[in-house]
């Protein structure tokens, strides 16, 4: 009797620990250690320095925990995330280590996190292994604005999080701190609409609360679009900041979060070519994308985008629409674009010509267009 064929193994949800230098992401990754759901996780700490002593606090994950090498995770030991993903697999598969269900990755305080998601959206074998939950920030609540002020990577910190965790609530001790906090609040949610804001000192920040923030309702195992996307807090955030266009802080308003959307169906040329002149004409400057597409050529299975910068996960197609939004919606975070000239094009390429703008076949058969787009 022949084997049935072997399924492949379910992708392995990867959380990536983000925030800026001493915001507290290993007193919160030490804390959501001790909750006994993940216990099977392994950790991949990066340190930035000579002792990795962010090591030694989570200690009892030793055996699944693989030290990066000192560097920064962004520019100089990306090989170092692969090695180390690959290794854990590697341990598991031959029984080294115990099969462990999440891997939470803590990025130095200094990294851009979009190279480390790049690795988990195109290397060719863990991709296949590992699946990207969410990028959790933390931000601190007393001197995150100080830090967002100076550090541009601490806004893209913010900017690309599904979650955010602000920390040291609990030293807010005068009316002016507790007001000043409340102000942080305001523009975090302006700069990542779609993730919550969770206040560590109250207890917000469990494990329940920031982890599974990918696609599937963990519960179910269906597909739970409208949370993923958070496009309806991302709509709501536009309109409030075009209601409050005088009031933004200058340096965020460089970051842009917004939706486009159609209800006819779309061609997979013309969101392929849609997503090739963005990326190719904003490719650093999108932080994020996420969206789900509803085919012309399959409109019953619905197509799930997920990109940051350039580079784009491979596209999967749902078996069918989770819910009664069939639209195809894209939300996305672009940092120094204008959303209006990605709704031009968004439009040209979906066929909703406006006034006075080229549509998708003025734009594909223009020999000027770049070469990429012309057919
Ligand atoms: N009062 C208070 N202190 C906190 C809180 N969270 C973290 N801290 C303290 O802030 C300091 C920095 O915390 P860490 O968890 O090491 O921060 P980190 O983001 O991992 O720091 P780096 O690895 O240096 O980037 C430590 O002294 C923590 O005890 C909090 O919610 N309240």
């Amino acid at each position: 009797m022949s084997e049935p064929p072997r399924q492949p193994p379910e992708p392995i949800p990867v959380t990536l620990l983000t925030g800026f230098l001493g915001a507290g992401k290993t007193t919160l990754l030490s804390r959501l250690l001790q909750d006994p759901d993940l216990a099977d996780t392994a950790v991949l700490i990066n340190e930035f320095g000579e002792i990795g002593l962010d090591h030694l606090l989570v200690q009892h994950f030793d055996d699944a925990t693989v030290l990066l090498a000192s560097g920064c995770l962004c520019c100089t030991v990306r090989g170092d995330l692969v090695e180390g993903l690959e290794q854990l697999l590697r341990r598991m598969d031959n029984g080294a280590i115990p099969p462990f269900r999440r891997v939470v990755i803590e990025t130095t305080g200094l990294a851009d996190p979009a190279p480390i998601l790049h690795v988990l959206m195109m290397h060719p074998y863990l991709v296949m292994r590992f699946r990207l939950d969410g990028v959790v920030t933390v931000v601190d609540a007393v001197n995150g604005a100080a830090t967002l002020d100076e550090h541009p990577e601490s806004v893209r910190q913010a900017a690309i999080s599904d979650r955010i965790v602000l920390t040291k609530t609990d030293l807010l001790d005068t009316p002016e701190r507790e007001a000043a906090a409340g102000t942080l609040r305001d523009r975090l949610r302006q700069l990542a609409p779609g993730a919550p804001v969770l206040d560590a000192a109250r207890g917000e920040a469990t494990a329940a609360n920031l982890l599974d923030a990918g696609l599937y309702d963990p519960a179910s195992k269906i597909p739970d679009v409208s949370r993923w996307l958070a496009d309806e807090a991302i709509t709501a955030a536009e309109a409030e900041r075009r209601a409050h266009a005088h009031d933004h802080n200058r340096h965020d308003d460089r970051i842009r979060a917004f939706t486009v959307a159609t209800e006819a169906p779309v061609s997979a040329a013309a969101i392929d070519m849609f997503l090739e002149l963005v990326r190719g004409t904003h490719g650093p400057k999108l932080l994020r994308l996420k969206g789900i597409v509803k085919l012309a050529e399959d409109p019953e299975r619905p197509l799930v985008l997920h990109g940051v910068q350039h580079v784009l996960h491979p596209p999967s197609q749902l078996p069918a629409w989770p819910d009664e939004d069939r639209r195809t919606r894209l939300v996305m975070i672009v940092r120094d674009v204008e959303p209006a000239v990605i709704r031009r094009l968004f439009d040209a390429f979906m066929g909703l010509p406006a006034l006075g703008q080229p549509d998708g076949k003025a734009l594909t058969d223009n020999p000027l267009a770049p070469a990429t787009l012309r057919r």
